[in-house]
């Protein structure tokens, strides 16, 4: 059958009639302005609204992003999810909401690379785009890299969840906090111990949110990096893509020589992020989708460096 068979074995009314037979109805009489300077503007109302606002804007914003890696792929073009928000007085009724969207296809046109520099950049505009005191951003991300076995060598790509949130405020400058959400293995040292043979294992999901000094240098340290590092380097083992059985021997008898426990992780991940000259406070959770349970095993630490 060809597409002209095909087309005339219903005859169908017209789009527009269609449209009626399901209810769309004729545009009614307006009678209020279109053009932008005789519109009422509601939400630049000056009065007593009675409170301030922490916060007010957008999220769940999707938007393409480029980012920069120290493992390969070291340019990756990726999927953020951005929210964006100012605070405002009580004298003022709402926000602008459309100049957060126009400032981010702004930085989008001249190739927006999600990097501090210039999320710190975005942010002093967007105060000053907003006439606020201060602007936030947070902006989430897949972020992909590069795993070989350990003993083929073979590649392939893992992922984490990263995410960065900069607080630019007139008066006091910024709030930078990066985050990261990574897998590894684990295997039970409970189980191990009590056992003839062999030991549950489960996958964990250990997440890192640092705050970095004001002088850390990211054209130097790839913060990303550093925090899958501090995950990966004290788990029973990392997670790979590509296995073949060298590899696959490899890990087991490495998780097996390195058992932990929930608790395990956060105080041996804490101890890198303590060691790292660059971080000032940090929060680290585990969470150990346990093998032999329904449900899951947690952990988590907050640690302030400046309150020692
Ligand atoms: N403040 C506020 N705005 C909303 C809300 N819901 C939707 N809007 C937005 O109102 C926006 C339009 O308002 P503005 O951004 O102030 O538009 P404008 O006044 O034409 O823009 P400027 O000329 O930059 O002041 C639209 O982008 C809507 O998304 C809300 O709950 N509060």
């Amino acid at each position: 059958m060809n597409q002209t068979d095909l087309n005339t074995k219903k005859q169908l009314p017209s789009k527009e009639e269609r449209h009626k037979l399901f209810g769309s109805v004729d545009p009614g009489p307006r009678t209020k302005p279109v053009e932008k300077d005789k519109m009422p503007d509601l939400q630049n109302s000056r009065e007593d609204f009675l409170f301030d606002l922490d916060a007010v804007g957008i999220t769940n914003v999707k938007h393409p992003i480029r980012i920069h890696s120290s493992k390969k792929p070291e340019i990756q073009t990726t999927v953020g999810t951005f929210r964006f928000s100012s605070s405002i007085s009580k004298g003022s009724k709402g926000t602008n909401m459309s100049r957060f969207t126009e400032q981010l296809e702004k930085y989008h046109n001249e190739g927006f690379a999600i990097d501090l520099f210039t999320l710190k950049k975005f942010t002093k505009e967007l105060a000053d785009r907003l006439e606020q005191k201060d602007a936030f951003i947070e902006v989430s991300y897949p972020w992909f890299f590069e795993r070989k076995g350990p003993f083929s060598d073979l590649a392939g790509m893992n992922h984490a969840d990263a995410s960065m949130k900069v607080h630019y405020h007139q008066d006091t400058g910024y709030d930078i906090e990066v985050s990261l959400n990574g897998t590894i293995t684990t295997l039970c040292p409970c189980s191990k111990e009590i056992s003839e043979y062999s030991a549950h294992n489960q996958r964990g999901q250990v997440s890192m949110s640092v705050t970095l000094t004001d002088d850390f240098d990211e054209n130097s340290i790839d913060w990303k990096s550093a925090l899958l590092e501090a995950a990966e380097s004290n788990a029973s083992a990392r997670i790979h893509p590509v296995l073949k059985r060298p590899d696959e021997k490899a890990v087991t008898e490495q998780a097996y020589e390195n058992p932990r426990f929930v608790e395990d992780i956060v105080r041996l991940v804490s101890a890198d992020l303590y060691e790292l000259s660059y971080v000032e406070k940090f929060y680290v959770s585990c969470r150990n989708e346990e093998s032999i349970h329904l449900h899951d095993a947690i952990a988590e630490i907050t640690y302030d460096k400046t309150s020692e």
